[in-house]
């Protein structure tokens, strides 16, 4: 499976993207959010930095989601069983994507503030 060509690893990259839309309603929810922010700031019209911002913001949250997804699912395959340590892997995972996203409404907040 190793030196495939690019299309063919886009391909992967883009089959691993829609499974995670199709399979866990976190990723709809953070695709969601995504497209509300960029109609808010569509109308708002922020400096391009902002959009800059934003749009590393977006792409953040939606690669934690997809790490805390597959993580998830290794982790269920590997060990279906409650653990202790378990739960605490999964709460980490959690708090990561969390703390991505508290950051992305502060900044998106402050876009819209810079718009007064
Ligand atoms: N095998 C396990 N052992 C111990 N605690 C677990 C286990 N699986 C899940 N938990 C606890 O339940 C919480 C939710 O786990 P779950 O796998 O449902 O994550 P989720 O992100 O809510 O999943 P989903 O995407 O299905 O909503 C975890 O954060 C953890 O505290």
């Amino acid at each position: 499976m190793k030196n495939q060509s690019f299309i063919r690893k886009l391909g992967y990259a883009l089959s691993g993207f829609i499974y995670a839309v199709k399979q866990e309603h976190n990723m709809r929810r953070h695709l969601v959010a995504a497209l509300l922010a960029i109609w808010v700031f569509a109308w708002a019209q922020p400096a391009a930095i902002w959009w800059a911002l934003i749009s590393l913001c977006i792409a953040l949250v939606w690669a934690a989601e997809l790490i805390n997804s597959s993580l998830e699912a290794l982790i269920d395959h590997l060990h279906p069983q409650i653990h202790p340590q378990i739960k605490h892997v999964k709460d980490m995972l959690a708090a990561m994507v969390l703390v991505l996203s508290i950051a992305a409404v502060i900044i998106g907040l402050l876009a819209l503030y810079s718009c007064l």
